[in-house]
């Protein structure tokens, strides 16, 4: 049985390997495309699908400017092209064949792996063994058990950006990121969008403020169900119906699944090497990454509470030092975990919501800022964009901060820093030049406005 120095299952944030693993032999196992779910169907080419849909849906809104345009339709196969032939699929395949070729301290393979004993490995119907392993083997998406049984046709992030033609009526099962990102894709496309969530609001887990504005928001373009559990989906020709707990029905001629993501540990046989789990299927891991097993590691969507690139690529910096410097351990950085969803409008998220702040007793100051107040906001003509910032009354820290609106990822990037180095919402409003008229000007004011 060969042994490695290091065994990384998993090859999307698990590949970023630093100079100083170019003295272990290692073994690196993917049983998919190389790069993981981020490059091949995940950020990166739902952001490139994203963009187009902002510029199509700036263009049907330009008539409020004075602004005569119109949409002609998306040329499909061409986007495709652009994103998966000329881009992602060459990345892909070039890191492959790069860590074949180029890399003689490593061994690729192409399987799946599996634990069979406490840091065996069988791989390919090989076994290996390796002094120290690291799990970054990401998480699928979850498929509703009504789903599955049904036997009707469904697509998921895997495949949706690949098929031959914009739907009519695309039905969406979910309302989180996924969901969301891909209903503004495809309404801006052309489709008929009906979006399907279980509870009063979509995306849920934000501020009650944004998840409230953007579900009024999006209802003017696409069909937002709510509140009503699913009962059945069946499929007739080509149709696809699903039936809500209240006898009422919405049909469309594609379904896409978002209802959330599985970590893939499950798949793995764990239990053989020692590897613990939560409930939810996480593998346990403390703050240093380390699992429950002596020298196996776990990092990102396979182990981690926030299912996000920056925090997988972040545990991955981690992990890559530890496995290298047991006597100076470092740990993940989890408070203040900023999020994006590229949607229309743009969502962005960092730190505490402000009931998530109540209830950890917090004494909170709390301002709501309209980008329609700033002069930005004016040349935009906006009426939707707010930000909302919540500090703490007693240190003047910001505890949270929520952006709905034009370029909301960018903007929050300040408020970000404010948190992760300390600085109080007085000394960023007060001790930095803000550039105006830029749509900064929303985050300035918003702090100003803190009664602190
Ligand atoms: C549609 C979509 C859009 C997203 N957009 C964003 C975004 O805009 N911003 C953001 O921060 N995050 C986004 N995410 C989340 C982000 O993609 C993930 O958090 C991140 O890619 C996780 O990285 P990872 O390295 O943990 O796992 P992955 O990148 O999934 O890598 C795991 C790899 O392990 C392989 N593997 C699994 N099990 C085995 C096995 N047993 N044997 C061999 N190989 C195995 C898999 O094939 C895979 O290649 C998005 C996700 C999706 C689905
Ligand atoms: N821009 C980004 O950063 C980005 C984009 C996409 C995905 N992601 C990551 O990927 C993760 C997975 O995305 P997602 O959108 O699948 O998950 P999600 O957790 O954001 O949303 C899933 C939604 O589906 C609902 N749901 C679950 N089961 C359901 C059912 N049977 N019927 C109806 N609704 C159901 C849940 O209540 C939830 O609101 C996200 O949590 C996020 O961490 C990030």
């Amino acid at each position: 049985m060969k042994n490695f120095d290091l065994a990384i299952i998993g090859t999307g944030s698990g590949n970023a390997l630093p100079p100083e693993f170019d003295d272990l032999e290692i073994a690196l196992i993917e049983e998919g495309r190389f790069g993981g779910t981020c490059l091949n169907v995940g950020c990166i080419p739902t952001k490139m699908f994203v963009y187009p849909a902002d510029v199509i849906a700036n263009a049907k809104d330009a008539a409020r400017l004075g602004v005569s345009l119109s949409y002609e339709g998306i040329d499909l196969p061409a986007l495709q092209d652009r994103t998966f032939t000329r881009r992602i699929d060459v990345i892909a395949d070039d890191g492959e064949r790069f860590r074949r070729e180029d890399c003689p301290n490593i061994t690729v393979y192409d399987s799946h792996a599996r634990f069979v004993a406490p840091k065996t490995i069988e791989v390919g119907g090989e076994r290996i063994t390796a002094d120290q392993i690291i799990i970054a083997a990401g998480s699928r998406p979850a498929i509703p058990d009504l789903v599955a049984e049904s036997g009707v046709r469904y697509h998921t992030n895997d495949t949706i950006m690949r098929i031959d033609k914009v739907p009519e009526r695309l039905l969406i099962l979910g309302s989180g990121y996924i969901a969301c990102e891909f209903a503004h894709v495809f309404s801006s496309f052309g489709s008929e969008v009906s979006i399907i969530g279980r509870s009063d609001v979509l995306i849920k887990h934000q501020d009650a403020d944004v998840a409230r504005r953007f579900t009024r928001t999006v209802r003017e373009h696409w069909d937002v169900r709510l509140g009503q559990p699913v009962t059945a989906i069946e499929s007739e020709g080509d149709l696809i119906t699903i039936t809500f707990a209240d006898g009422t029905s919405v049909t469309g001629d594609m379904l896409l699944v978002a209802t959330g993501r599985v970590p893939n540990g499950d798949r793995m046989n764990l239990a053989a090497a020692g590897i613990q789990t939560h409930d939810d299927g996480r593998i346990k891991v403390d703050e240093h990454g380390r699992t429950s097993a002596q020298h196996v590691w776990a990092l990102g969507d396979v182990s981690s509470p926030y299912q996000l690139k920056h925090v997988a690529n972040h545990e991955a910096k981690v992990v890559f030092h530890n496995v290298l410097n047991p006597a100076s351990l470092r740990s993940f950085r989890h408070d203040a975990v900023p999020a994006a969803i590229f949607t229309h409008p743009q969502v962005a998220t960092v730190g505490l919501t402000e009931q998530q702040a109540l209830d950890r007793g917090y004494e909170i100051a709390v301002n709501v800022q309209d980008f329609g107040g700033t002069a930005y906001g004016w040349a935009l003509e906006d009426n939707i964009g707010i930000c909302k910032i919540i500090a703490d009354k007693k240190t003047g820290l910001i505890l949270g901060a929520h952006i709905l609106g034009h370029e909301a990822a960018m903007l929050i990037q300040g408020l970000i820093q404010a948190m992760a180095f300390g600085t109080t919402a007085r000394d960023m409003a007060e001790g930095q030049l803000w550039i105006h008229p830029a749509l900064n000007e929303v985050v300035e004011n918003c702090l100003l406005g803190l009664e602190l």
